[in-house]
C-alpha cells in the first residue's frame, strides 16, 4: 500500500518512518522543499529531528499531487492551528476510496471542531475511512526505533486494523479502539494538563503538586469528554492516562517544556520561541475554556492556565486560589452509559 503523509515536522516524519520501515511506499509531504530535498536524499530531517537518521525508502516533496497520487492511506500530521488552511487542499487529492488518518493533538481553533470532523467535512462520505492515531509517542523515540504503543481509533473496525496492521512492527504495538472522539479528546486535551504540570515544575513545586495536577486534570478532561460523547473507558488508555504520563513526564515534551518556561517567568511568547516547534496546548486550552462553557462543565485548572497564558495572571496567584476552592467529593456521580457507551457503527 503507498502511504502519504501531509506534514514533515517531527511527527509526521516519525510516523512516516514506521510505514516507510514497514515496507510501505511511503511519501512524506513537506510544505519547504529544503526539508522535502534533505529527506529525500540525506535521510534526515535536522530542523525537527536533529540527530535522527530516516529510512533511506522513505520518500518526501513538496508537491502534494506527488504525494498523494495512487495512495491507499492518506496521513494528515500538520499542527491544528495549520489544518483549516491545509486541509481542503489535501482533501481535494484523496484518491478514491483511500483510507484517511489523522495525528494532530488539537482542535480546529475557528470552529471548535475536532480534526477528524474537519476532515469529514471535507471528504464526502468519509467516515467509514477516517482513523484516529494517538496515544503515548514522542517521535523522538519512535525515529530511534524504542518500544512505543499507541491506538488507532475509527468508526469502522477494517479500517482501524487496516492503519494498525500498516503500523505494527517489533517496537510499534498498535491497539484499536472504536471511540473516535475519546481518543480525539484524550489527545488533544493531555496537552493542558502538560503545560499546567510545566508550571508548577518552573514554579519550583514538587511531586505532590504534579500528582494532583495530573489527577484532577484527567478528572477535568474525562468530565468533558463523556459530555462530547466519549466513552470514560478511553481516558483510562493509551490516548487518556498513556499519553498524559508520557507528556507531563518527558522531557521531549513541548508543552511541559513551554509551561516550565513560564513558571520560571518568561513570557507566553518568549517561551513558544524557545521551544520552536508546534505547542498544542496553547490554542487548545482557549478553545477548551469556550467548550466547557458551552457544555456547562467545570474545568478550573483549566481556567487557570488560560488566566496564566492569556491574562498576565500571577502563576502562583493561581495556584492558590486553585488551593482555596470550596471543599469537594473526589468522586462525581456518573452515568453507566458514560463509561462505554454503546457502539453503534460494525466494531
Ligand atoms: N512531536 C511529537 O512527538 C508528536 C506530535 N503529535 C501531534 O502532531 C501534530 C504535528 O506536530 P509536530 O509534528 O510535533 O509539529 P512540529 O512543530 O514538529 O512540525 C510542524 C510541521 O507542520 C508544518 N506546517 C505548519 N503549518 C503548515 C501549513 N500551513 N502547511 C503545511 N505545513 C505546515 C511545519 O512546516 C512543520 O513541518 C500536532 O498536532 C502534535 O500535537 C502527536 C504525537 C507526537
Ligand atoms: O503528544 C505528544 C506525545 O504523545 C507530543 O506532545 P508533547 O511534545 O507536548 O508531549
Amino acid at each position: 500500500m503507498k502511504v502519504a503523509v501531509f506534514g514533515a515536522g517531527s511527527w509526521g516524519t516519525g510516523l512516516a518512518s514506521v510505514f516507510a520501515a514497514n515496507g510501505h511506499e511511503t511519501v512524506l509531504w513537506a510544505r519547504n522543499p529544503k526539508i522535502a530535498a534533505e529527506i529525500r536524499h540525506v535521510h534526515t530531517n535536522q530542523r525537527y529531528l536533529p540527530g535522527a537518521s530516516l529510512p533511506a525508502a522513505l520518500d518526501s516533496t513538496d508537491s502534494m499531487d506527488a504525494a498523494a497520487a495512487g495512495a491507499g492511506l492518506v496521513v494528515v500530521c500538520v499542527p491544528s492551528s495549520s489544518i483549516g488552511a491545509v486541509i481542503h487542499d489535501i482533501a481535494l487529492r484523496v484518491p478514491r476510496g483511500a483510507l484517511i488518518a489523522h495525528a494532530v493533538k488539537g482542535f480546529d481553533r475557528a470552529t471548535r471542531q475536532r480534526v477528524s470532523e474537519v476532515i469529514a467535512r471535507e471528504v464526502p462520505d468519509a467516515e467509514s475511512r477516517l482513523c484516529v492515531i494517538a496515544g503515548p509517542s514522542h517521535a523522538e523515540e519512535v525515529v530511534a526505533q524504542m518500544p512505543t504503543t499507541i491506538v488507532c481509533a475509527a468508526y469502522c473496525r477494517q479500517t482501524a486494523e487496516a492503519v494498525q496492521d500498516a503500523l505494527m512492527n517489533q517496537y510499534m504495538r498498535v491497539y484499536t479502539n472504536p471511540d473516535v472522539v475519546g481518543a480525539e479528546l484524550g489527545g488533544t486535551l493531555k496537552n493542558i494538563i502538560a503545560l499546567a504540570v510545566g508550571v508548577a515544575d518552573g514554579l519550583g513545586f514538587g511531586d505532590n503538586a504534579k500528582a494532583a495536577l495530573i489527577t484532577r486534570g484527567l478528572t477535568e478532561i474525562s468530565r468533558l469528554g463523556v459530555r462530547m460523547g466519549a466513552s470514560l473507558l478511553t481516558f483510562a488508555g493509551l490516548s487518556g492516562i498513556g499519553d498524559v504520563f508520557v507528556t507531563c513526564t518527558s522531557r521531549h515534551s513541548r508543552n511541559f517544556r513551554t509551561g516550565r518556561l513560564i513558571g520560571q517567568g518568561k513570557r507566553l511568547e518568549e517561551a513558544l520561541a524557545e521551544v520552536g516547534m508546534a505547542v498544542e496546548g496553547v490554542p487548545t486550552t482557549q478553545t477548551t475554556v469556550e467548550l466547557a462553557r458551552e457544555y456547562n462543565v467545570e474545568m478550573p485548572i483549566t481556567e487557570k492556565l488560560a488566566g496564566i497564558l492569556f491574562e498576565h495572571m500571577d502563576p502562583a496567584k493561581a495556584v492558590r486560589e486553585l488551593m482555596s476552592r470550596a471543599r469537594n467529593h473526589e468522586i462525581e456521580e456518573i452515568a453507566v452509559s458514560d463509561i462505554a457507551p454503546a457502539w453503534k457503527i460494525d466494531f
